[in-house]
């Protein structure tokens, strides 16, 4: 009953954030005010404390813990630096000047995504790819990619356990069923994941991007132990899932891809990955490059992808 009552209540939060993240976009369209965007971190921090409190029974509920107050609290959000410089490239990309929807940059993420996985693992041995998708917007890249995946000829599956109340979650999933590629439907115990695990040949870690903040709450912490478990192979997008963006997977409990798909430039915490390393989303303009001094290799010829990591990390590795 309890149990229930903190469901109804997270959902209600969530369509209130959902509200507010719409309008934030409107705003943004607009080109208004920075303001607005910390209003709309404030409100989903709050959702996201809101979340553990009824989630994880031994974690306190700090109120203080304004993560989106970065201008008036620089000195209590140093770890975050890296999450915000993602976002501000993020807002930049996506203003008047910037012009770009946040379709399109799905679009070009998951395709980058889909183009690393492939370029990795082809489709002969490799038929079979488990896309775990997060509630956030890599859980779009990961739709994205699902599509992309199925165009190309692999069998994709996709798990989805939260999925995300936007319009465009619910497009890029319809356009998913409409190929006949399968969604898991959630479900509170994790049999069905267990059985899609036993069904794949490489995983597609879409669960959470730059705006992770740990520890990680169900039903991801399970997801991940089984995941690692499975010992698949694994392709991360942007940050593997469960290492923070700033100090990488200094608690243990992140998932350890063979492959990492960074977007518009690799996040701090990504330094000690130790595998195949991509870039991917491309859509940064020299001027944004030079202006964040992001110091990006070129993309070669048509690809939407550059290879990170030198031929000799890959042959020692192998
Ligand atoms: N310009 C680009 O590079 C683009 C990148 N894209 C991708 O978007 C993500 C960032 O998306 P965002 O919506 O900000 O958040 P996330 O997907 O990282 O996840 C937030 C999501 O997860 C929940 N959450 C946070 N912490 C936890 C936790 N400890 N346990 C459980 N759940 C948690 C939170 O509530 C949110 O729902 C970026 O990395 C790229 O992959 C865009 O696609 C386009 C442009
Ligand atoms: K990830």
């Amino acid at each position: 009953q309890d149990a229930n009552a903190a469901e109804e209540l997270v959902a209600r939060d969530d369509e209130t954030l959902v509200a507010r993240d719409d309008s934030h976009l409107e705003a943004r369209d607009l080109n208004e005010p920075f303001e607005k965007r910390e209003d709309v971190l404030e409100a989903r921090d709050v959702l996201e404390n809101i979340v553990a409190r009824h989630y994880d029974d031994e974690e306190e509920w700090h109120p203080h813990h304004h993560h989106g107050h970065h201008h008036h609290h620089p000195h209590h959000f140093e770890s975050e630096e890296e999450a915000r410089i993602a976002q501000q490239i993020d807002e930049e990309l996506m203003n008047t000047t910037g012009a770009f929807s946040i379709d399109q940059l799905m679009e070009l993420a998951g395709l980058a995504c889909a183009q690393t996985l492939a370029t990795v693992y082809n489709k002969e041995k490799y038929p079979r790819v488990l896309v775990c998708c997060g509630p956030g917007n890599q859980g779009g890249d990961g739709l994205v990619a699902a599509r992309h995946l199925g165009m190309f000829g692999y069998t994709p599956t996709i798990w989805y356990p939260k999925p995300g109340n936007k319009e465009i979650y619910k497009r890029l999933q319809a356009q998913c069923v409409n190929m006949k590629i399968p969604v898991i439907p959630p479900s509170e115990d994790s049999t069905s994941l267990h059985e899609a695990l036993s069904n794949t040949d490489v995983i597609l870690d879409a669960i959470f991007g730059f705006s992770f903040k740990p520890p990680v709450r169900a039903p991801f912490d399970k997801a991940l132990s089984s995941i690692t478990e499975s010992k698949l192979p694994i392709v991360s997008v942007d940050i593997p899932s469960g290492w923070d963006v700033e100090k990488g997977n200094a608690q243990g409990v992140g998932l350890i891809p063979d492959v990492l798909v960074s977007l518009t430039a690799p996040k701090e915490g990504a330094r000690e990955f130790k595998g195949r390393h991509f870039l991917g989303g491309r859509f940064v303009t020299k001027a944004m490059e030079e202006k964040f001094e992001l110091n990006l290799p070129p993309y070669p010829g048509l690809s939407q992808i550059v290879e990170l990591t030198k031929p000799e990390d890959n042959s020692t590795k192998l």
